[in-house]
């Protein structure tokens, strides 16, 4: 891609941050969305290269695939599909036609139907337990914790792993008459949940099931009655599915309501994202920043870093949205890239991982670019002073790598303590390169309609990078093959078939595990 050539020849030699800092940069590095503030000042992006990364939107033809998405056009072509996440989250008098029908009025009355249960589950059962995996976990599983402020309904419990120690420790001292089993998955044939689901319903005899899923002949065999039922159509991927069916515990534990809030929050970064002009839109600039330090500067990570306790598995999610959607190797024709795919994506809340991983961050020799995230108010009220030192930490972290610290302002901090050769030593430990890359991203505070802008902000963001670098984000054929070799496996392991036609180590690593 000649502009991406044209953006790596700018960045070499460029002037540092900190040169390049100052009023009017933040002014134009920055943007602003109904309180959602994005600052992407702190990188190394200049007022040029900034222009061929806008440029590449317009040449990689992003606004004509964004408006196919939401007009319902089969844009994950090799599964031949639409991609209408946002239909679950349009408003009352929305239109979405997919092969010339309106999916809406479906979308309502499970939506509809969705309330009425969840209003109903909310007096009748202590506990709920989603059994999902992936997509059919990880968003219900982070809204849950991101907003315990606002849970008011049964416990919920979360169990994906297929290690049995997850079901049994989920299901241990549960009362099964007061408690709802809710199996979550789109496929219904997902071997970790459909192993898992089985052992809910022989260990706890008694409790009520429930189905989220788009096969509803399976979740009929299964044994749960269609009125427990949510069903959702194929257009709609695993790891964009939180906002339907398979945000059911969200809804049942913060609420009908709020959960409605959580939608309007999506639907408000949805209109943004389509209106607003690519310099002032978050989810675009969010990408740009991504592809500047991907592909551009060849970082092959990035941390998300939440100062923001409860986005404990924000990481997580985004781990999932992001990997599982920009994680390919070929572009929508089938040829094989000419840039690197996307990044690998982890973190940690702040300020946990400050005593853990950033010693790396700040002075390992590679450059981890780090997206920030902090709320200006918190939820606890009487520990405000436990926010400012939280906003205190954020903000520290992106100035000491932006800054830095020199040789010499190290033998400064050293004082008497060293002389000559040793000083140079010891100094030599305590200089930060900096000029390290970061953005922020600030927000009110972690309402339900905030985290419905964030995922949503970055369910965009993947599609924005995923575009540009002519992937389908909307396929995950890589996860097929290590699936198939499981099955395989499993009987070799059970003594039921033999493994001769395996590999020497896996052969090995079978004898002294079976
Ligand atoms: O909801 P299902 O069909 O059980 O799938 C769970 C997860 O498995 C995957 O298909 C990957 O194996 C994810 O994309 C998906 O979110």
């Amino acid at each position: 891609m000649e502009t991406l050539d044209e953006l790596r020849a700018r960045a070499e030699g460029a002037p540092s941050i900190l040169e390049l800092m100052d009023d009017a940069r933040v002014r134009a590095f920055s943007a602003e969305v109904d309180g959602l503030f994005f600052d992407w000042s702190k990188t190394k992006v200049d007022e040029g290269s900034r222009a061929l990364l806008l440029r590449l939107l317009d040449e990689r033809g992003v606004a004509a695939r964004r408006d196919a998405m939401f007009a319902g056009e089969k844009i994950n072509e090799t599964e031949g599909r639409a991609v209408l996440h946002t239909a679950l989250r349009a408003g009352p008098d929305a239109v979405v036609e997919v092969d010339g029908v309106d999916v809406m009025p479906g979308v309502r009355e499970t939506l509809e139907r969705m309330r009425a249960f969840a209003a109903d589950a909310r007096k009748r059962f202590d506990d709920v337990v989603n059994i999902g995996i992936g997509g059919s976990d990880l968003g219900p599983a982070m809204g849950v914790l991101a907003l315990a402020p606002y849970h008011d309904g049964p416990r919920c419990n979360f169990v994906s792993n297929v290690d049995g120690a997850d079901i049994a420790d989920a299901l241990e001292g549960l009362d099964p008459e007061r408690t709802l089993v809710i199996v979550a998955s789109k496929t219904f044939t997902t071997t970790e949940t459909m192993t898992n689901a089985a052992t809910a319903r022989d260990r706890l005899p008694g409790a009520t099931f429930a189905a989220l899923s788009s096969d509803l002949e399976r979740t009929e065999a299964f044994g749960i009655p269609a009125d427990r039922v949510f069903g959702f159509e194929d257009w709609v991927g695993g790891r964009y599915s939180m906002w339907g069916p398979i945000g059911l515990s969200l809804m049942i534990a913060i609420g009908p309501e709020r959960f409605d809030e959580f939608l309007a929050g999506g639907r408000a970064m949805d209109g943004h994202f389509r209106d607003a002009p690519w310099a002032r839109n978050l989810p675009a600039l969010l990408a740009l920043s991504g592809l500047w330090h991907n592909q551009v500067l060849g970082c092959a990570t990035r941390a998300v870093l939440p100062y923001e306790n409860r986005l404990a598995r924000l990481p997580a999610y985004l781990q999932q949205l992001e990997m599982e959607s920009n994680g390919k190797r070929v572009s929508m024709d089938g040829a094989e890239l000419s840039e690197h795919s996307g990044p690998v994506v982890w973190g940690e809340p702040g300020t946990n991982g400050q005593h853990a991983f950033y010693q790396l961050i700040h002075q390992g020799t590679r450059v981890i670019p780090c997206e920030f995230m902090v709320a200006r108010e918190g939820h606890e009220p009487g520990l405000e002073h436990h926010h400012r030192l939280l906003i205190a930490n954020c903000l520290a972290q992106s100035e000491a790598l932006m800054r830095g610290r020199t040789h010499a302002e190290a033998k400064v901090l050293l004082g008497e303590k060293f002389e000559g050769a040793e000083l140079d030593r010891q100094a030599a430990h305590r200089v930060f390169p900096g000029d390290r890359p970061s953005t922020t991203l600030v927000y009110p505070k972690l309402t339900p309609f905030v985290l419905g802008q964030i995922v949503a902000l970055y369910e965009h963001r993947v599609f924005v990078e995923g575009t540009v670098l002519g992937i389908n984000s909307f396929d995950q054929w890589g996860v097929e093959l290590g699936k198939e070799l499981a099955r395989s496996l499993e009987p070799i392991l059970a003594g039921e078939e033999s493994a001769d036609g395996k590999d020497a180590s896996t052969r090995a690593l079978v004898e002294r595990l079976a």
